[in-house]
């Protein structure tokens, strides 16, 4: 069985793919410093808690966070005796290369949801996936990730609200009923959610402008139903694109040989 592990900048999650199915979704906050023995505390404890019974034989690794991934790949090896496939590295193979400027490093999770996007809906699309930052990742015709935007993530600007103006609390996200805030609460909501509506709506205006060809636009990430509530932007939300892409990856370089 495969333990597919998405590494973000705030949380790290670790899904059992046996081949069908995700048999269960852990998460954690990311933390460079968490040993391969945490890990597996870890681990085990919540596998054992859901009464899962899986015999890891790969591991595959997305981070976008560096520093984490000699633990995970100690992990790997230590607990199910494999070396691991990490995204974006030498060893792990892409089905499309990506087109990009010379030098540029797409982020893993962004090839990842490219290559699930190319596989569910087969190219000309757009992801939007809220993480930390929240990025749009555009996937060509033929599957390959050319680009984006990334932009600030929701929380992130929430945060820097609340520590940049010393009279501003911290507020949670959601749909404010006006827009138009009469307390503080209210208008950080106002301008957060429907700031971040009008870059979305606008952003992907013009992303297909400039594309030339008619797109399908795929929500992700935790915030994606929220923003969906305020206007119709997405066309479809799949909650486990990243990791269906390091399913599809792990499956490619298994028939390569690697
Ligand atoms: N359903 C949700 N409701 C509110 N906030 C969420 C939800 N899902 C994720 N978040 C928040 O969005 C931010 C990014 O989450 P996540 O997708 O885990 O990011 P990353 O992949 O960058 O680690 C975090 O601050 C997290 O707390
Ligand atoms: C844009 C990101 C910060 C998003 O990461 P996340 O919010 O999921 O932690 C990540 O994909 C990244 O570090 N990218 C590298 C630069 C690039 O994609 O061009
Ligand atoms: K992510």
């Amino acid at each position: 069985m495969l333990l597919a592990i998405d590494c973000g900048n705030t949380n790290t999650v670790f899904s059992i793919w046996d081949g069908e199915k995700f048999l269960c979704t852990l998460r954690t906050s990311t933390h460079h410093a968490r040993t391969a023995d945490a890990y597996f505390t870890w681990y085990s404890t919540l596998i054992n808690h859901y009464g899962i019974r899986a015999q890891i034989t790969d591991v595959i690794i997305s981070s976008t966070v560096p520093r984490v991934v000699w633990n995970l790949r100690v992990f790997a090896d230590r607990f199910f005796d494999c070396r691991p496939l990490v995204v974006g590295k030498p060893g792990c193979g892409l089905p499309v290369t990506p087109r990009v400027d010379q030098g540029t490093q797409p982020g893993p999770d962004r090839l990842a949801n490219a290559v699930a996007a190319f596989d569910r809906h087969g190219g000309n699309v757009v992801v939007v996936d809220f993480g930390t930052a929240t990025n749009f990742d555009v996937v060509a015709e033929d599957g390959a990730y050319v680009g984006g935007v990334i932009a600030p993530g929701v929380n992130l600007s929430l945060e820097a609200l609340h520590s940049g103006a010393a009279a501003l609390p911290h507020v949670d996200i959601s749909q404010p009923d006006k827009v138009i805030g009469t307390n503080t609460v209210g208008c950080i909501q106002s301008g957060v959610f429907w700031g971040y509506t009008g870059l979305i709506e606008g952003i992907i205006s013009r992303i297909k402008a400039e594309y030339g060809a008619p797109m399908k636009v795929v929500g992700t990430g935790g915030l994606a139903p929220l923003f969906e509530q305020g206007d119709h932007l997405f066309d479809t939300i799949e909650d486990d694109l990243t990791m269906h892409g390091l399913t599809v990856i792990h499956d490619y370089n298994k028939e390569q040989g690697a």
